[in-house]
């Protein structure tokens, strides 16, 4: 068992400070240099055990998640990442969980050029809790109230693993009652992650694989652990998109948050939703179009750019080595009309994850 300070010394010797960081970790404060000339992108986000990740998530994952979350915050802004802070809850000092949690997060940090400035160490439940700060010139972030009638609306990668390996897991991200009910009121039965949570379960009887394949399963597990921040893509689109979110509750609630911050509502083609090999092989129908546009936890950028852009962005999102497409099209009014490959309008049971009713319509 080591103490407090031990473990702070084990992060200290293995963070890497960038020219810009003046005084990292061990003081009361880091001292950093913001670069002249540009805003400072913040963005903060805390990933608790058993509601943000599977309680067998392996910490080297869990330290990679809990960075790429925030990550994405940054792409989603056009923001370059520079630095950010770290707070731990543990349940138990674990010198060994500790080194491992770190060789995922600071293999991610290094992978953008982040130094780890400091943070703070706690005992408790399991939770981690990171801070980015990130640069963007001004009037060149991407916001989410950005979107204008007519123009295209984009997605990076193929929405829909991660909600489909929690499903997979027993979690049921479809049923607000998977979800603990920390008041013990009100119906939620407590979904742990259980003995046998490696295991497919049982699938929805609606023409999907009832045991995933091994290999399947493991390719969905990692979109959910590992996802990949967009910040090339991020980058790529300054002066190119209009407005852009990230996909952290669900495409269309996200969504939903970019139109209602924009004054304009959206169509979205279910035809158009770029599915990967791994989703397309588990899951079918309506059942893999929930997982798409309502899962969450995906991380991809939804934006929306002018049509006459489309080649610019194809190209620029190529250099970026990021597949993206155009999913619908952003129109006057509100609200979101999903139409499925027939074209016939499709209302899904729900449109992404929210915390404390379940349900984000
Ligand atoms: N406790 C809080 N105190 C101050 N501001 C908050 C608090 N919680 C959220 N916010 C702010 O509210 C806005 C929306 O936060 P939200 O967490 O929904 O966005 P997000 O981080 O992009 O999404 P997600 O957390 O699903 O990845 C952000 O500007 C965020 O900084
Ligand atoms: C064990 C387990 N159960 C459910 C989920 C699904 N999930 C939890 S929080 C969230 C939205 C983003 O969170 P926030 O808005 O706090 O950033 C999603 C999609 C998960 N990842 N792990
Ligand atoms: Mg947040």
């Amino acid at each position: 068992m080591v103490g407090e300070f031990d473990l702070i010394a084990r992060i200290r010797a293995r963070a890497g400070a960038r020219d810009d960081v003046m005084l990292g970790i061990g003081d009361d404060a880091a001292l950093l240099a913001p670069r002249s000339g540009e805003l400072l992108a913040v963005a903060t986000d805390t990933l608790n055990a058993g509601i943000h990740f599977p309680h067998d998530t392996p910490p080297a994952d869990l330290g990679w998640k809990a960075l790429a979350v925030n990550l994405s915050d940054l792409a989603a802004m056009a923001a370059e990442p520079a630095w950010c802070a770290l707070s731990l809850s543990l349940p138990e000092s674990d010198a060994a969980w500790l080194d491992a949690f770190l060789d995922g997060f600071l293999d991610l940090a290094d992978r953008h050029g982040v130094s780890l400035v400091g943070g703070d160490t706690t005992r408790g439940p399991l939770s981690v809790c990171v801070t980015v700060h990130g640069f963007v010139p001004a009037g060149m972030a991407l916001r989410r109230d950005a979107a204008r009638e007519g123009d295209d609306l984009w997605i990076t990668g193929t929405p829909g693993d991660a909600a489909a390996a929690l499903t997979l897991l027993g979690h049921l991200p479809d049923s607000p009652h998977a979800r603990p009910s920390p008041t013990g009121s009100g119906g939620g039965a407590r979904v742990r992650q259980p003995a046998h949570a490696s295991r497919a379960l049982p699938a929805d009887g609606a023409g999907n694989a009832r045991v995933a394949d091994a290999e399947v399963r493991h390719r969905l597990r990692t979109r959910l652990d590992r996802p990949t921040p967009r910040v090339a893509a991020g980058l790529a689109l300054r002066g190119l998109a209009h407005a852009c979110i990230d996909v952290s509750d669900g495409l269309l609630a996200d969504l939903g948050h970019m139109l209602r911050a924009s004054g304009v509502g959206a169509a979205v083609e279910i035809a158009r939703l770029p599915c990967s090999p791994a989703l397309a092989a588990s899951f079918k129908g309506p059942a893999r179009w929930r997982l798409q546009l309502a899962g969450g936890d995906d991380y991809e950028l939804l934006f929306s750019a002018p049509p006459h852009r489309r080649e610019a962005i194809a190209a620029a999102l190529a250099a970026a080595a990021t597949p993206a497409a155009v999913i619908g099209r952003i129109v006057a009014g509100e609200g979101i009309a999903v139409r499925d490959p027939q074209g016939r309008p499709w209302t899904p049971p729900r449109r992404g994850y929210e915390h404390f009713t379940g349900d984000e319509g």
